[in-house]
């Protein structure tokens, strides 16, 4: 490896790094380990849970890791394959939606003729004698104008009937008694008029379904009257948080450490246009993650940690005890290959992401991300490339998944880029996807964005 590249972080440099060190297990390791785990490894198989035996699990053999392209067309086919949905909300609660009907104007636009300047409405050629008052926005129709009267408009006002155009303040003159306007050049028909329907015609298609509301969108269909919008509902989505170790406050202590899954999944989620329902913290207890399972009112349940094959990993048995169908069962990607897709009911799914932070990232981008955008119909990011400004090792046969830093038109790979590691990630703007074998400097590799850096995709942040 060289100075600038990037190892293989899938785990067998900290396996390595572990053989040098020759050390043995020391007492004091062991029993710093929390209490949680050494009752786990003391407990007899299949202990403390429901349906099939964990043991039988870990015995069974698995089937071949999907490769992770294939897996993220899995994860998106059965987005697709969900029944199509559709809701009808008030206008703000549709931002970062699809439509599912077209939007067809309402009303004509304007809706009347408009005055597109603060001046006067004049009919007629100059000069002109100059009506009492005015007419403001917002007001109802005023009296007609006749040949050669003028009266003053502001801007978003009705024009009179009569009017033959408009004249911007600064381009006529009235005398000193305000009785007769003068105009400082030509007046041509219907200038600075909006005409009705300009814009467009009742009935109008001005968007077609599957269009994304954006906040132009909302802005357009409050115009064209709208007060509520159809459109796909954005998947719900439960987080259940599996682990006896993990501690939601304060400095790790005695084996337990700080859950770093449960604050960041449900704002990512929701960045990647999840309606995030709820995140729970289960202990690992089969019976529980059943339940939870089972019981969810969500469309997608993530799990993270228990995705492997530990005494503690409860979620392919359970997976089995709940009748799921595994559409993916580990991927060829590094970190993360423990991740799963299952379906768990009609329209109903579970990603399982894998308890090591990056793993879970990982799983997230490759399973999750698609599932998601499928279901909310929402396009799918365009895939690009870019070239790396240093080498990357690959995996012998597997995906990698490597967070970089965008400059000067290269991507830089982070290190700290371990499977329990984020602080790579946190300082990345994306994932490139570097195929087996590894990639050199310069080489073109797929960039994954992370979804609140995203440009172009038309989606915006945290939305
Ligand atoms: N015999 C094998 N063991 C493992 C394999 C394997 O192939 N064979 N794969 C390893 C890989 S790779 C991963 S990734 C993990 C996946 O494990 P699980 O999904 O079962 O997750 P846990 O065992 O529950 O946790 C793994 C690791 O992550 C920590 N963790 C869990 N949740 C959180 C959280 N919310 N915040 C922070 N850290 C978390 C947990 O304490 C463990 O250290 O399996 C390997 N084992
Ligand atoms: O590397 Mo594991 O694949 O930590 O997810």
């Amino acid at each position: 490896m060289t100075a600038e590249s990037t190892g293989a972080d899938d785990g067998s440099d900290e396996a390595l790094a572990l053989l040098r060190e020759a050390r043995p297990a020391a007492a004091s390791d062991r029993e710093a380990r929390p209490a949680a785990a050494r009752e786990r490894d003391a407990r007899p198989t299949g202990e403390g849970h429901t349906g099939a035996s964990p043991s039988a699990a870990r015995k069974a053999p698995r089937p071949r890791a999907a490769a992770w392209a294939d897996a993220r067309a899995i994860a998106a086919r059965a987005g697709r394959a969900a029944p199509a949905r559709s809701h009808r909300v008030p206008l703000e609660r549709a931002l970062g939606e699809i439509l599912t009907e077209p939007l067809t104007a309402l009303t004509d636009l304007p809706s009347f003729d408009t005055s597109a300047m603060d001046g006067w409405a004049v009919a007629g050629p100059g000069p002109w004698t100059v009506q009492d008052g005015g007419i403001l926005a917002g007001h109802a129709a005023s009296g007609a104008l006749a040949d050669g009267e003028a009266v003053r408009i502001a801007t978003g006002a009705r024009i009179p009937a009569g009017a033959t155009a408009v004249i911007r303040s600064e381009h006529a003159r009235s005398d000193e008694a305000r009785t007769q306007l003068q105009a400082d050049r030509v007046v041509l028909h219907g200038q600075d008029i909006r005409p009705r329907g300009q814009e467009c015609r009742s009935g109008d298609v001005l968007l077609p379904a599957t269009a994304l509301v954006t906040p132009a969108v909302l802005g357009l269909a409050a115009a064209a009257g709208y007060d509520e919008l159809d459109t796909v509902p954005r998947p719900r989505v439960e987080v259940l948080v599996l682990g006896d170790e993990l501690l939601t406050q304060g400095l790790p202590h005695d084996g337990l450490i700080r859950d770093a899954l449960g604050p960041m999944l449900g704002v990512w989620l929701r960045a990647l246009g999840a309606d995030v329902i709820g995140t729970r913290r289960l202990k690992d207890d089969a019976g529980a993650l059943l339940a939870a399972v089972t019981g969810s009112p969500a469309d997608v349940v993530i799990t993270t940690g228990g995705t492997a094959s530990g005494p503690l990993d409860h979620v392919h048995p359970v997976l089995h005890s709940a009748g799921a169908e595994l559409l993916v069962d580990g991927v060829a990607v590094r970190p993360g290959h423990p991740m799963l897709l299952a379906g768990i009911g009609v329209g109903k799914h579970l990603v399982g992401l894998p308890g090591n932070p990056l793993a879970a990232v990982s799983g997230l981008l490759t399973l999750a991300e698609p599932l998601l955008c499928e279901l909310a119909r929402r396009p799918r990011p365009a895939p690009y490339t870019a070239p790396l400004r240093n080498e990357v090792q690959g995996h012998p046969h597997d995906t990698r998944l490597v967070p970089v830093v965008h400059r000067a038109e290269r991507v830089v790979p982070l290190h700290y880029n371990g499977p329990a590691m984020l602080r790579g990630i946190a300082a990345a703007d994306g994932l490139a996807v570097v195929a087996p074998g590894g990639a050199r400097a310069g080489q073109e590799v797929e960039i994954l964005d992370l979804p609140w850096v995203e440009a172009g995709s038309g989606q915006g942040c945290f939305t």
